[in-house]
Order: C-alpha cells, then structure tokens, then sequence
C-alpha cells in the first residue's frame, strides 16, 4: 500500500530452485526484487497481501509436501524457517543489526541459537563464522554504527551462513564491496550452493551473476520476464527477452548501450506487456500481456524462431507470489 493505494509489487511469478544450484534473480532498481525474498520469508510489513504458494521442500518431505512459506503462520516461520531452514542475507545489514550489540555478540548468539556451539567454543567459533564472508577478525568487537557498508554487509553475509541453511536468499549481497571481495563473497556463496543447498542471488551485478549462476531469472514490474541457463544468457546465444538482451548490452564491457526510457511506476503499469513503451521489437500484439513460455514472456522473443518450452527439474522452493 503506499499512499491509500494497493500496489502490485509482485505478479505471477513462478519458479523452482533446487538444492545445490544458484539462481540469479536481476532487474532493475523497484522492480520488486526483495519484495520477492521478503515475502519468502515472512518479512512483508502487515498491511501487505500476499497470494499463492511458496513451497520449501526437504529430503525427507514427500513428493508436494514441505512448508508453504506464504501460509506459514509467523510462530513455524521464526522457530522452524528463518535462519534453519531459510537464512536470508539481507539488503539494508545495517537496519537488522542490533546496534547496541557487537559482531562478536551478533555472531556468537547465532551460533548458539543454530548450531548450538557450545560457550567455551564459541569465540573460536566466531572467528571461523566472520572468515567464511571474510570479516576481518579485528572488527569483531565493532558495533553496527562504527562499520563501513561493505563491512556491514560481510557482517550479515557470516550472520546468514551460520545456519547452513539449505536454502539461502542473498539480496545484494556484495554492495559496497571492491571487486575482488564481491569475488571471494559470491565464490563463498557457490561453496555453500556446491554442498547441496539452495541459493537464491538477487543482484545487479551481472558479472557476479555470470560468475556463479546456474540459472537467471530476469524481473521486470514486478514479474519474472525470463527464466535462462546462465551459459546461454551470458553466451553467444544470449537472452530471449527483449529487455534481457538490454541489461546484457547497456555493460561497459559490452556495448555500454543503454535501453532507453525508464521502468514504468509500479501503480501506473502500461496495459499489455510492461516493457513494450521501451522495445524496438513491439507491435500491436503487445498489447497483451504475454505469458511466460519458452522462458520468455514475450510476443517477439529472440531467437526470431521460438524453441521449445523445456519444463525445470526438480523443485526444492517453488515460488508462486503475488504481494
Ligand atoms: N511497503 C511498501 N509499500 C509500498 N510500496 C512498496 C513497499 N515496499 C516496496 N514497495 C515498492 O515495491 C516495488 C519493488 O521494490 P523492491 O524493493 O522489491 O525493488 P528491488 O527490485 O529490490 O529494487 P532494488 O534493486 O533497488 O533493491 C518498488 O516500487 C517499491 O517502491
Ligand atoms: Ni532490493
């Protein structure tokens, strides 16, 4: 809601994540990225509405069953799935840190809630936490107030790896990070994808993205555009969707082409496709609103000649949201 006014944030978004593999989730500024991860967790503030399913499946839950993280009431989401079963890297650190408290503080309560380190060993055990996002062990005794941004957000990234839970929402996980710490990060993000958990890397970066991802999902106003195999977004192939293929050619290292015009309001969306006002491909079929198929929600995707749809694999966290 903003302003009396319910907004759609979130539309029709459907995807699957399995355990062991990374997916990107990119798109530009308000387009309802972390609304996305907010309302996986329960997160949304109260007045927001949200509709579908989210499923969160384990090794041992049958085929279908697991929990549902859009009905789950707020009691199973704090005692069952935030930091066990789901840990989120959040996008403002600094705003979830306690700021009275240290790192250490922060990171040796972590542990003994999640792991249930026990006191003798937790100081060690905070050092160990605080390298695997690589926090200098120096800053340990630093309150929240006395970080930089980057220090903040490492800081959050060793607080949601503690858990090693088996699927783990990063949302911008390496702002205001130098390139080679975004590097170590996301190559530490992969580690923990490698050992059998599920990562979910919402970012901008889009070389973090390539370096990392198994899959991309691209959002737009607040839908899921295009889901892709990162080797063939980021490869001679390339996107399907027309948007896709501008966010690729708009990097320096690429065309450094900008798409024009901006992303529409949330509360004034165009009728039809959302991106039509900014496409060189658009014509009157536009007008609609296309659906999701062939990993493209577009009337004209790329190739000119569309392939076959291909169905995902198997479903670790299914994501059906509408907030
Ligand atoms: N509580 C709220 N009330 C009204 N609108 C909201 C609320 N929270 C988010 N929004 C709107 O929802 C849209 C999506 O926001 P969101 O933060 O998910 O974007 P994002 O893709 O994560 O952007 P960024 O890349 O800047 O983090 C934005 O237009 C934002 O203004
Ligand atoms: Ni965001």
């Amino acid at each position: 809601m903003r302003g009396g006014r319910h907004i759609a944030a979130v539309t029709d978004v459907s995807f699957d994540l399995a355990a062991g593999e990374c997916l990107a989730l990119v798109g530009e500024s308000g387009c309802g990225k972390s609304v996305l991860a907010s309302a996986l967790l329960g997160l949304l503030p109260g007045n927001a509405r949200t509709a579908g399913t989210a499923l969160l499946t384990g090794p041992d839950d049958a085929p279908g069953t697991g929990i549902d993280l859009l009905a789950a009431d707020e009691r199973t989401l704090a005692r069952r799935v935030r930091g066990r079963r789901a840990g989120l890297i959040p996008q403002s650190p600094a705003a979830h840190l306690t700021p009275v408290r240290t790192v250490r503080a922060h990171l040796e309560e972590t542990l003994r809630e999640l792991t249930g380190t026990r006191r003798a060993a937790l100081r060690e055990a905070a050092v160990a936490a605080a390298g695997r996002a690589s926090y200098p062990a120096g800053l340990l005794d630093h309150h929240p107030h006395e970080l930089s941004g980057g220090q903040a957000q490492r800081a959050a990234t060793a607080l949601a790896l503690v858990g090693d839970a088996p699927l783990l929402l990063a949302d911008e996980p390496t702002t205001g990070l130098d390139r080679d710490l975004v590097e170590r990060t996301v190559d530490e993000l992969r580690r923990h994808a490698d050992e059998g958990r599920a990562l979910l890397l919402i970012t901008h970066d889009l070389a973090a993205a390539e370096r990392v991802a198994d899959r991309v999902a691209v959002m737009y106003a607040g839908r899921v555009v295009e889901v892709a195999d990162a080797d063939r977004f980021f490869g001679t192939e390339g996107p399907r969707h027309p948007y896709a293929r501008g966010l690729l050619a708009a990097l320096p290292e690429r065309d450094f082409t900008p798409i024009p015009g901006m992303p529409p309001e949330l509360g004034a969306l165009p009728e039809g496709c959302a991106f039509a006002p900014r496409c060189a491909r658009r014509t009157d079929t536009c007008r609609t609103v296309p659906a999701l198929t062939g990993g493209a929600a577009c009337h004209h995707p790329w190739p000119a000649v569309p392939q076959c749809a291909s169905s995902p694999g198997t479903t670790a966290a299914e994501e059906t949201a509408r907030a």
